[in-house]
């Protein structure tokens, strides 16, 4: 259950005399989603969702908020976020920082074909060529430096065969080289349960905050490990090469793309996996997330580890 700070309906009523979107009609919690409370609010004037934040620094939220209503305004399907009467997107209820985004329609496909992936790959290049235009620049919260300091608070909880998963997969992203690829604004969890369907289109994507700079490709494989993946961890060959084929003919990769992606898509997968593991051996203290299994991350690396077909374009 995602409510994790409760909100009374007056106190609701009385925050939105902030806003000019009517008067309070219904507010329902939402269950779903790991890291904040999340509620849907009903107006005399609309169908908003409201968000309380629970772990994400104050200061680090603008760049989120006006990163959904910039890529919103370029045409997306995104949730535009709404602005007070100060003109301000991100306000304070029950003493969370708390915004108001526009609720939008459709819900989760949770077992996608290969029509699914290809309208998800021409999003993902869309949402890239977008952001290409966005002023604000925050670096991905979960990038390398996250990942080698993760690595190192949770490789002692791991069994020795997955410290040496982890040491080796280490050793081999620090040897990469993503100096060429290009970068720009990333979603960074395009998760399945991040996009919402509406009959065969995409009527929202949801869940920006891990969102930030990055290498594009980080991005596509994230949502290629998630989206075209099977229920035994591999890839599935006509789904990954749907989801992959539309993102190509809207934003075409470059070689240096098409050298790194079987590296990307291992750099994905730690990506989950450690911080999955972390959620599950170090919860913080007050703070409450719902734990998806690591293992499941964990085996998806050794896969790609294993064998990645290349970009087959
Ligand atoms: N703008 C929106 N429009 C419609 N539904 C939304 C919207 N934002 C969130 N939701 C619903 O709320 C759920 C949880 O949201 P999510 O952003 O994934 O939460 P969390 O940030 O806690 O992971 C989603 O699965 C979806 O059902
Ligand atoms: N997609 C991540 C967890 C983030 O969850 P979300 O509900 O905020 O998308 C995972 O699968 O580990």
């Amino acid at each position: 259950m995602s409510v994790f700070t409760a909100v009374a309906p007056e106190t609701l009523s009385r925050w939105l005399g902030h806003y000019a979107i009517g008067r309070l009609v219904e507010l329902q919690g939402i269950s779903a989603g790991v890291q904040n409370s999340n509620f849907f609010v009903t107006t005399t004037l609309g169908r908003y969702v409201l968000t309380l934040f629970e772990a994400i620094p104050r200061a680090e939220l603008p760049y989120f908020l006006h990163l959904m209503a910039h890529l919103a305004r370029h045409g997306l399907p995104v949730p535009a976020p709404i602005a007070d009467r100060d003109n301000e997107y991100l306000g304070t209820l029950s003493e969370r920082p708390a915004a108001l985004v526009m609720r939008l329609s459709g819900k989760s496909e949770m077992a996608p074909g290969e029509r699914h992936c290809e309208r998800v790959g021409a999003m993902l290049a869309g949402l890239h060529l977008a952001g290409l235009s966005y002023g604000r620049r925050q670096e991905n919260p979960r990038g390398a430096a996250w990942r080698t300091a993760a690595a190192a608070r949770v490789r002692p909880f791991l069994p020795e065969d997955e410290q040496a998963l982890l040491d080796a997969e280490l050793a081999f992203q620090a040897a990469a080289n993503y100096g060429h690829l290009p970068r720009g604004v990333i979603h960074a969890d395009l998760f399945r349960d991040n996009v919402l369907w509406d009959g065969d289109f995409i009527g929202g994507v949801i869940d920006f905050y891990f969102a930030g700079h990055d290498a594009l490709l980080f991005d596509v494989a994230v949502t290629v490990n998630d989206w075209c993946t099977t229920e035994d961890g591999e890839l599935d060959a006509q789904r990954t090469a749907a989801l992959l084929s539309a993102y190509h003919a809207e934003r075409p990769f470059t070689d240096a793309e098409r050298a790194n992606w079987p590296a990307m898509l291992r750099a994905a997968a730690l990506r989950f996996w450690l911080s999955r593991a972390e959620d599950y051996h170090l919860p913080k203290p007050g703070e409450m997330v719902l734990v998806k299994p690591p293992a499941e991350y964990r085996d998806i690396l050794r896969l790609r580890i294993a064998g990645t077909p290349p970009l087959p374009l």
